[in-house]
């Protein structure tokens, strides 16, 4: 079977689910860094009343000339307007916030007003006509469309929705992502490790990355090698309804990778399996009912590498973000000579530095999908597309920032 590109596979993988999760109205405060399900509009307008932008005097412009007196009449606060309004040669003290009293068209400051605090005051420098005036629906206007649907609800979002007067917000229900690690040599961490097991430590990795895209998770521990207990764990994710079901190691063509095999019992139709890459050349996808399921490599590089390509837009689109499949690459110099490639696009562990002309981003020496400590301190994934002909230090690459 030939390897499917990744942009080819991740696309048919976004394609293949049947739409977003569904809407559930929280909270505001329940709301951040969730998915708005639905378009937004102003339900008032903001700010409501003409207000001052400093603290100093509500004038009027026209009184404005260097020396002039102003007999101070009243006061406005914010929360606390002056009622009446400002005459010629009138000024009411005023401070950031508060509604503009009638007659006033302008604000003096106070560090260009003289005797601040008597009856009496004098302009020391005259403002234009209008300065630090806020005008009602500075900012937006009831009925204004503010807030599209798919917007992630980061700080900025949070707090135009509260202001637009919106006490709860629909988002979309987190993706639930089912993620069960497969194989006779795994224990869990903190349990005794004999000489031929290995701890499991992919499903979390994975599940960090799903929670950093917005889904939620069901660990389904370790599935051992043979198909009654692989079929046991399938059919709890089908039980929990999970949007996602991502299976960990036995992916490739060993005696003992029976994962395809019992997902394929279990009723699943196969996507696509091996990818034109490296390292995760034998990641799966398929559906098994409304699930999704993305079978992932074993070695944990590979593993946390596909994570990053494809499970992380998979979230994204089930969360309604449209553009889930955009390219998160940005561009780079290479730090070193790199030789020509195959088939499979390369995604290389490799260091930072920042330049007068840009990242330059050095690929570590050893590459092997098995190690994860290089994973940790690689900064970004270097990009070397499949059949890239040989390349020297300083010419141009892209990388996928890590963190
Ligand atoms: N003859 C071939 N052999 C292999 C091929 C191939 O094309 N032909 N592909 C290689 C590639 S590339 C990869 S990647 C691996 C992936 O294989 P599996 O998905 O079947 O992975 P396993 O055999 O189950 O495990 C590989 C490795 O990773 C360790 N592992 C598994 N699960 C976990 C976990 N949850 N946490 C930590 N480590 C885990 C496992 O112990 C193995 O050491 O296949 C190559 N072989
Ligand atoms: O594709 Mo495998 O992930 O190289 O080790």
């Amino acid at each position: 079977m030939a390897l499917t590109p990744v942009p080819v596979a991740r696309k048919a993988l976004l394609d293949s689910i049947l739409g977003p999760t569904e809407a559930e109205t929280l909270p505001l405060a329940q709301c951040a860094w969730r998915v708005l399900a639905g378009d937004l509009k102003a339900l008032r307008t903001q700010p409501p009343f003409a207000n001052s932008a400093m603290d100093g005097y509500a004038v009027r412009g026209d009184d404005m000339a260097e020396g002039a007196p102003l007999a101070v009449i009243g006061e406005s606060a914010a929360g606390r307007a002056f009622e009446g309004s400002v005459g010629p040669g009138q000024a009411v003290r005023i401070f950031t916030g508060a509604p503009m009293p009638d007659g006033a068209d302008t604000i003096l400051i106070q560090e260009d007003a003289d005797g601040v605090g008597s009856p009496t005051i004098r302009v020391r420098v005259p403002p234009a006509k209008g300065k630090f005036l806020r005008a009602a629906g500075l900012d937006f206007r009831e009925g204004d469309a503010l807030l599209s649907a798919g917007r992630v609800l980061d700080s900025a979002a949070l707090g135009l929705a509260a202001a637009m007067g919106h006490p709860s917000l629909p988002v979309h229900r987190k993706p639930r992502v089912a993620i069960l690690a497969t194989g006779d040599e795994l224990v869990a961490p903190g349990e005794p490790v004999g000489r031929d097991q290995i701890v499991a430590s992919n499903s979390f990795s994975l599940a960090a990355l799903v929670e950093k895209a917005g889904g939620t998770v069901l660990d389904l521990g370790i599935a051992r090698d043979d198909h009654a207990d692989l079929a046991a764990k399938i059919a709890l994710a089908r039980t929990a309804e999970a949007d996602v079901l991502i299976t960990l190691g036995g992916a490739s063509v060993g005696a003992h990778d029976l994962v395809q095999e019992a997902l394929t019992r279990a009723g699943m139709s196969l996507g696509f399996w091996k990818i034109a890459m490296r390292p995760g050349k034998p990641m799966m996808t398929g559906r098994l009912g409304r699930m999704v399921v993305v079978g992932l490599p074993g070695n944990p590089v590979s593993s946390i590498v596909c994570g990053h390509l494809f499970v992380l837009p998979l979230v994204e689109a089930l969360l309604g973000i449209a553009d889930a499949d955009r390219d998160r690459s940005i561009p780079a110099l290479l730090g070193r000579d790199m030789p020509g490639n195959d088939e499979r696009e390369d995604y290389l562990r490799s260091e930072l530095s920042l330049t007068p002309d840009g990242w330059v981003a050095t690929p570590f020496d050893r590459q092997d999908s098995s190690m994860l400590g290089t994973l940790a301190r690689a900064q970004a994934l270097t990009i070397r597309p499949a059949f890239a002909a040989p390349a020297k230090k300083g010419e141009p690459c892209r990388i996928l920032p890590l963190r």
